[in-house]
């Protein structure tokens, strides 16, 4: 290899390491900025110090724009929150002029189009004169005030008469003035916007004196219940209780309806039922869907359960005696659509009766089954007892008072059994037992004293059994 040639390489080389070394050194440069923002992995971390870069570059613009003369190149979109940024700080700044500017609030700025430099806030107010002087009012105003109210204020006078002729005032919409019922606890409101003259006036206070009644809810909270009711429903902890309280009571909440058992008992078993009457086997003896099917009168007393559809006639029946699945219940308003016998040992039947009012059945078929309920209840000679059953949530309804009217007609005897009392709180089953008693007393075939059971808690079970096993020893024929 000639010398000339060595020379040739090691130029070559240097020039090569010289081009490399640059593009290393501005490649580190870039790396080391990047790795400043993206070396912390904590996701945490880089956040912040994104936001503190974009913090930076928003306050600091000023900084970077600023050419030599100490002027700004263009107007930066974050001009004012810098410039009171360095009212406060003028260290930001690279000379005392600068800072001077700042203090004052005005900021000179060159136009992208080379225009003269014109302070920015005296350009609005400038822009506003102008606009003053050609009496754009309007335009003015969106000047003033923020965006979305301007547009409102747009639409507002935009809004034309029905020709289109004419613009509208823009009148302030009427507001509805609201009074509260004195009486009513619940939210309801009344509106009273209508605005009357004297006389009328004067005619409708004295309606709203005679109409404004307590409604019917603050009238069942106003009732109070007799102590001998309060006290009833203590004992036979009717009512929404809660386990614990089951628990301390004495009371075995492993097994289903744990109040129909004797408490403080300490068999892991059900305690078994103090009426031998109804500890006999029930049996399914007829069904009848039309008073010709009716099987003959018995020389055994008939207990029958009447009421609303889903008021719980059927778990009432499995639940006294306790045979779950007997008499075939559902969460369907409408399931027993005949008159089910069913034998209780040879002393006594008991008698499932199709519900009337609220059920999922055409109008004509309920018709049928309130017929035929109507005429088993009046004219059966072996019926001793119906149990009008009534929902504690409910109370009666007109259908309950229809059939009381009938029993009352036919002398047949009947009793008022409250069910369901474990979804209402003890104090509203007190109320609506005092309820019903109230609107009842003056009644000839209502047997005292009204009940209330719970198949679901048992609360109660055990005292209408009592009250029914003496239908079976006393009844006379
Ligand atoms: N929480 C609660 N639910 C009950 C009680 N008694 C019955 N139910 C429920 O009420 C629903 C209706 O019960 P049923 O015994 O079929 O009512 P019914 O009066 O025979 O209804 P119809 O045969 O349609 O007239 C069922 O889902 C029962 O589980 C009770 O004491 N408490
Ligand atoms: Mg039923």
């Amino acid at each position: 290899m000639s010398v000339d040639t060595a020379l040739g390489h090691k130029l070559k080389k240097r020039l090569k390491l010289s081009s490399l070394n640059s593009n290393s050194s501005s490649k580190r440069s870039s790396k080391s900025s990047t790795r400043r923002s993206d070396g912390d992995t904590n996701p945490r971390n880089s956040s912040k110090t994104k936001v503190s870069s974009m913090k930076k570059k928003r306050v600091y613009a000023t900084k970077t724009e600023l050419n030599e003369d100490n002027h700004v190149n263009e107007i930066p979109r974050t001009i004012w929150a810098a410039s009171k940024r360095n009212q406060r700080s003028t260290s930001s700044f690279k000379t005392t002029k600068d800072a001077a500017k700042a203090a004052t609030g005005v900021f000179k700025t060159k136009s992208p189009r080379g225009d003269d430099e014109k302070p920015i806030r005296k350009q609005s107010y400038r822009k506003r004169d102008e606009l003053d002087k050609n009496g754009d009012v309007s335009r003015r105003k969106s000047l003033d005030v923020p965006l979305y109210k301007a547009k409102r204020q747009g639409f507002a006078e935009k809004r034309v008469s029905g020709d289109g002729s004419d613009i509208q005032e823009d009148q302030p919409r009427k507001r509805k003035r609201i009074r509260l019922d004195p009486y009513d606890t619940s939210n309801k409101r009344i509106d009273d916007d209508v605005v009357l003259d004297e006389g009328r006036k004067e005619k409708k206070k004295n309606d709203d004196e005679k109409s404004v009644g307590m409604s019917q809810n603050a009238q069942f909270r106003a009732i109070q219940p007799s102590q001998s009711i309060l006290s009833y429903v203590e004992e036979n902890l009717l009512g929404r209780r809660r386990l614990n309280e089951l628990k301390k009571a004495g009371y075995n909440t492993e097994l289903p309806a744990p109040l129909d058992n004797i408490p403080q008992s300490t068999s892991t078993e059900r305690e078994r039922i103090e009426e031998s009457v109804f500890r006999n086997k029930m049996e399914f003896f007829a069904a009848a869907n039309v008073s010709s099917s009716f099987p003959p009168p018995p020389d055994i007393p008939e207990i029958a359960f009447a009421g609303r559809s889903n008021v719980g006639k059927s778990s009432l029946l499995n639940a006294l005696t306790r045979q779950w699945g007997v008499v075939r219940t559902s969460d369907k308003p409408g399931l027993t659509q005949t008159i089910n016998f069913f034998n209780l040992g040879p002393k006594v039947r008991l008698v499932d009766l199709p519900g009337y009012g609220f059920a999922f059945a055409k109008d004509e078929v309920k018709e049928a089954w309130e017929d035929l309920v109507k005429e088993y209840v009046s004219t059966r000679s072996s019926l001793k007892r119906v149990c009008l059953l009534v929902d504690t949530k409910w109370g009666m309804k007109p259908r309950d008072q229809e059939l009381i009217n009938l029993m009352e007609r036919s002398n047949t005897k009947y009793q008022i059994v409250l069910t369901k009392t474990d979804v209402v709180f003890p104090m509203d089953v007190a109320r609506r037992a005092m309820q019903i008693e109230e609107k009842l007393k003056a009644n000839r075939s209502i047997v005292q004293p009204l009940m209330m059971v719970s198949s679901k808690s048992g609360a109660g079970i055990g005292s209408l059994r009592t009250a029914l096993a003496k239908i079976a020893k006393f009844a006379k024929f």
